[in-house]
């Protein structure tokens, strides 16, 4: 294949993998030679380069069909099994009025084999990030939410008290057939003081700079499930204490 021919067409998964491996690992020597034609061109560009402007995106199809009706199976079962939590607000117990989820933290060392396709796609997706916007993400969490019937989340910034760490939210959605007149959006807060309505259709991931866009989580008319995630920085505090 021609250099050229290859950089005019978006890479396929293989390329992908073998792009993220070389970066984690260093390229084996038989594939040296691709890495380095397409080491500024990846699937994640358009929305890198949303991020870049705008500071939010929306990425379609994160995940495939297979993989994310995988997750919303698995986040059912362990919500009927009382796994979920109710979710709190800082050290606040009581904080159901503000936030009406209850959420399963991902344990790094113990996913699940659909969590672990999740997990690397967003490690991708922070490679990439890391790569074409500087951003210095160290790290990801990870939880399951689901919002029962009329259950939100009041308009909130993500990052946490005393904690600077938290710089891109991303939230993957997990809802098949979503229909708008059921409600449910993330309403995310642009600097205009206007807002857009993201739907939580299953495959659909949301991307917005934690620290910038105040959003809330609207009420629907069906269960809402998710997986939230957030990439984060060394917090200035701690990088300080080691100094
Ligand atoms: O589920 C969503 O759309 C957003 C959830 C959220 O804002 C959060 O967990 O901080
Ligand atoms: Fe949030």
């Amino acid at each position: 294949m021609k250099e050229d021919e290859f950089l005019e067409r978006p890479l396929t998964e293989t390329e992908i993998e073998v792009l993220v491996d070389c970066l984690i690992r260093g390229p084996a020597p038989e594939q040296a030679i691709n890495v380095s034609v397409n080491s500024r061109s990846s699937e994640f560009d358009i929305a890198t380069t949303a991020l870049a402007g705008n500071g939010w995106c929306v990425v379609p199809n994160f995940l495939s069909r297979i993989q994310t009706q995988a997750l919303s199976t698995e986040c059912i079962d362990m919500h009927d099994a009382q796994l979920l939590t109710p979710a709190r607000v800082g050290a606040d117990r009581a904080a159901t009025l503000l936030r009406g989820d209850s959420t399963l933290w991902f344990q790094p060392e113990a996913l699940s084999t659909r969590q672990q396709a999740f997990a690397d796609r967003i490690e991708a997706l922070r490679i990439a990030l890391n790569r074409d916007l500087f951003l210095g993400l160290v790290d990801s969490e990870s939880h399951y939410a689901v919002y029962r019937p009329g259950a939100g989340y009041a308009r909130h910034l993500d990052c946490l008290r005393n904690n600077d760490s938290r710089v891109i939210s991303a939230v993957f959605y997990l809802n098949e057939e979503w229909q708008d007149a059921e409600g449910g959006a993330l309403r995310l807060y642009l600097a205009d003081q206007s807002h857009h309505d993201v739907f939580p259709r299953a495959g659909t991931l949301l991307l917005f700079l934690s620290a910038q866009f105040e959003h809330e989580v609207l009420p629907a008319t069906r269960d809402r499930m998710s997986i939230a995630c957030w990439m984060m920085q060394r917090a200035h505090s701690e990088a300080r204490a080691q100094l």
